[in-house]
């Protein structure tokens, strides 16, 4: 997600060099910088400009801090800058309403409309514990009235039937009454795409609009569109009352350019971001943040927020208490640390989310961590019960009959070996240390602002 802009961002930011306080010099000469870094990231230019004189204005006022060197003030002012102009504070859905809360969803053909009907569905059930229905007023194409329904199922959420030739909004106005009579707290309604924005398709969506009075009119857009998916949202927008964006695909968007100015053009938040075809895939959009991994800060919060989602306290827990006692950790622990870790999902989301990601992905390149992962719960899993709570057990005859158990070389075991020593010492110091101490240690390495907030 946006690494071109990422690594132009960090050349620009590194080329700020010395101690003391910023030149004037060194301000317009990063700020031209960074206007290339805008300009190859497809961002639109009223928002290149508008961006690009905030900062020098903002960069030529800061006071001296001591602590702060030239370049630690100029990336504090760009990443105040990108968070204004990616929306300043996060916007979250609205549902403030009485129930069923209805949400539109608008969008072109093939802008992941119906896909992140299903991701927000999820979302809602799971995160937010709500009852809900969803229905595709695509009265076009029978394919997207089917290819809701097959994707309710798979979410688990209620889907309402329509057909090829009704009028949409009296498909809509039927699937409220359902809504109503079996008590859901929110309906997703689901609409036609087009190719182009055109007039009937801007009057049948404005229709719709008009009849159910949605608390959120989302518009979707796939953000690998660059600054033309601001143009689009803008000219959504000019018809329909939007609250919102849902920007999508971001996972594959390189440069960044629909992020950075959808919020500018339209003057409409950026709720979610898609980051994936899978139904889970889809993240809260939160400005800060996204200002922080763009400028390859990582995002620590919502790593933080992922693991303890995704993690099975029970399981954490009982190694917390079984470390505090001081007893051993062994290759069982360690399995089960694995077996999390891909219960987590992909792994280059969470990678993402570091800060300095795109060094560890550049070192991760061609190394296949997912599939390393399975590797080593292949090799654990053919050692005997002993050989796991005893690790010294295995020896050069016992290696070779695990290696051949589990498919792999002898050299794979003795690397798994190594790596679990590495981390039994590093739990060794965590138990010891505490938990406080672990994150103090953290809180030096971190940049400012990025640790969380009490
Ligand atoms: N990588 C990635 N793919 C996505 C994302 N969201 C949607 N897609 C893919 O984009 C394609 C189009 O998505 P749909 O949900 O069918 O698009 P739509 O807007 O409903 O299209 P119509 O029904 O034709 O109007 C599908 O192949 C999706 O899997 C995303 O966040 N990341």
């Amino acid at each position: 997600m946006f690494e071109n802009l990422t690594s132009r961002l960090s050349r620009v930011l590194d080329s700020i060099r010395g101690q003391g306080r910023l030149t004037e010099e060194q301000i317009n000469a990063a700020s031209r910088e960074l206007r290339m870094a805008l300009l190859e990231a497809d961002v639109a230019l009223p928002v290149i400009k508008d961006f690009i004189d905030k900062v020098k204005a903002r960069a030529l006022g800061v006071e001296i801090t001591q602590s702060l060197t030239p370049g630690q003030e100029f990336l504090r002012v760009v990443q105040q800058e990108l968070t204004a102009t990616l929306g300043g504070t996060a916007e979250p859905l609205n549902l403030r309403t009485q129930p069923p809360a209805i949400i539109l969803m608008a969008g072109l053909q093939g802008s992941g409309k119906t896909t992140s009907t299903g991701k927000l569905a999820l979302w809602l059930k799971e995160r937010e514990k709500k009852k809900v229905l969803v229905v595709s007023c695509d009265v076009y194409r029978p394919a997207a009235i089917e290819q809701l329904r097959i994707v309710a199922g798979n979410v688990g959420v209620d889907w309402f039937p329509s057909q090829v030739g009704q009028d949409p909004v009296a498909i809509a106005q039927d699937a409220l009454a359902q809504a109503r009579k079996q008590y859901a707290d929110v309906l997703i309604v689901d609409t036609a795409g087009r190719t182009t924005v055109d007039e009937d398709m801007m009057k049948e969506i404005a229709a719709l609009n008009a009849a159910l009075t949605p608390i959120e009119t989302l518009f979707v857009v796939d953000s690998m569109t660059g600054q033309d998916a601001a143009k689009t949202a803008r000219a959504f927008a000019d018809v329909l009352p939007l609250t919102g964006v849902i920007l999508t695909k971001v996972d594959g968007d390189a440069r960044g350019g629909a992020a950075l100015s959808v919020r500018q053009v339209t003057g409409r938040p950026i709720k979610f971001l898609g980051v994936g075809e899978k139904s889970d895939r889809l993240e809260v959009f939160h400005p800060e943040r996204i200002a922080n991994r763009i400028l390859g800060q990582g995002d620590v919060l919502s790593l933080i927020e992922e693991t303890a989602r995704k993690v099975d306290q029970e399981k954490a827990q009982k190694l917390a208490d079984k470390l505090k006692k001081n007893k051993r950790f062994d290759l069982e622990d360690f399995r089960e640390q694995m077996l999390q870790v891909q219960n987590m999902g992909s792994m280059q989301s969470l990678i993402e989310k570091l800060p300095g990601a795109q060094q560890i992905q550049a070192q991760l390149k061609n190394v296949d961590t997912e599939k390393q992962m399975r590797r080593t719960v292949a090799i654990i899993n053919s050692m005997t019960r002993q050989e796991r709570h005893f690790p010294d057990l295995i020896k050069a005859a016992r290696k070779r009959r695990i290696a051949a158990g589990a498919g792999v070389e002898v050299q794979q075991v003795n690397q798994l070996l190594r790596q679990f020593e590495m981390t039994r010492d590093m739990m060794k110091k965590v138990a010891s240390g505490g938990m406080a101490k672990l994150m103090r240690g953290l809180a030096g390495k971190l940049p400012p602002g990025m640790m969380p907030r009490r």
